[in-house]
């Protein structure tokens, strides 16, 4: 895979504070790269270090091979972004509002517009105001917008906040497609685990202005091992003999008995040792970890090492 932007120890220092700590990652071609991180972590600060509305402490940033520093032109030309509303103008039609922009962008042409209004899917009700229309279709425009100039990296700073579920879908769905079809680098912020999980390919976590993980969604989910749901009667007493002779498994109670996190091989034994113990065992489950388990097992982790 081929890197397009690139980020080699980034920093920002505001006011004798480091809000970004040396930060290194770099986005692919044909990638989702999720930038996640709760609330105060940094994110919208590094994205907009990366489209140039913020100017960067230390370190570089290069896109399509320019530094953002000593060739700003150059590396701004390959980005779409959005990172603060996307200006539209209520009383104007979406596709008033697209020839209006594209008026003040040199090149693009009327056919350009008639595609990217169809690759958005906004061609129903592209002639309609937006003030009509809702906060989806509002994202879409500004989708619209920032793709007219066929940008090969895409920028979003939380491109979910605010809508509802068919919204979040919506996006996600043309985020995946522009990644794929276009082979667009996309790169998204968001501090919901869950819509990383659906949306991205790879994912970075940022904590307190550090970027402690970047991983493969699918390596960040799927981890070595796996969560069994047992259950079984009495409950208490199968917990108790589970921390007794795996000291190591993290084990705790769940709805209908325990959930433990064991190698699949143990599975036999464990259940030897319940019928030995008179403990019926009723069903076993297998229990995909979700990226919220992976994400609170990183940033405890990282706590941990960094408290030493
Ligand atoms: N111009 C500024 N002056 C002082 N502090 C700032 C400035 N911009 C950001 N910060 C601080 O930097 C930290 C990171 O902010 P940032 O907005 O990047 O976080 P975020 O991860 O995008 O969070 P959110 O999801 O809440 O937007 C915060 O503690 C914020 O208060």
């Amino acid at each position: 895979m081929e890197s397009i932007v690139e980020l080699k120890d980034v920093t920002k220092v505001i006011k004798g504070r480091t809000i970004i700590d040396k930060i290194s990652f770099q986005v692919n071609k044909g990638e989702v790269f999720g930038f996640l991180g709760p609330n105060g972590a940094g994110k919208t600060t590094t994205i907009r270090m990366i489209v140039g509305l913020m100017g960067i402490t230390a370190g570089d940033i290069t896109i399509g091979g320019y530094s953002i520093k000593s060739k700003f032109e150059e590396a701004v030309s390959h980005v779409g972004a959005i990172v603060e509303n996307p200006e539209m103008y209520k009383f104007l039609s979406g596709y008033q509002n697209l020839v209006h922009y594209a008026r003040m962008s040199k090149g693009i042409t009327k056919e350009k517009i008639d595609e990217t209004v169809e690759l958005v899917g906004l061609t129903g009700r592209i002639h309609d105001k937006v003030k009509t229309y809702s906060l989806g279709m509002r994202q879409r425009l500004g989708l619209a917008q920032c793709l007219l100039h066929d940008p090969e990296v895409l920028i979003l700073d939380e491109p979910t906040n605010g809508l509802d579920p068919a919204g979040i879908r919506e996006i996600r769905d043309y985020l995946r497609l522009l990644a794929r079809e276009k082979n667009m680098a996309i790169i998204v912020s968001s501090h919901l685990l869950s819509e990383m999980e659906m949306m991205c390919d790879r994912i970075g976590i940022i904590q307190n202005g550090r970027l402690i993980d970047v991983q493969l969604v699918q390596e960040f989910v799927h981890g070595t091992e796996v969560i069994y749901e047992l259950e079984v009667i009495p409950r208490e007493k199968a917990l108790l003999l589970v921390l007794e002779n795996y000291p190591n498994v993290p084990a705790t109670r769940s709805r209908n008995g325990i959930s433990a996190e064991l190698p699949k091989e143990e599975i036999p034994n464990l259940v030897k040792l319940f019928v030995g113990e008179e403990i019926q065992v009723f069903g076993i489950k297998e229990v995909a970890k979700t990226l919220e388990d992976r994400f609170l097992e990183v940033t405890s982790e990282k706590e941990a090492i960094s408290r030493g």
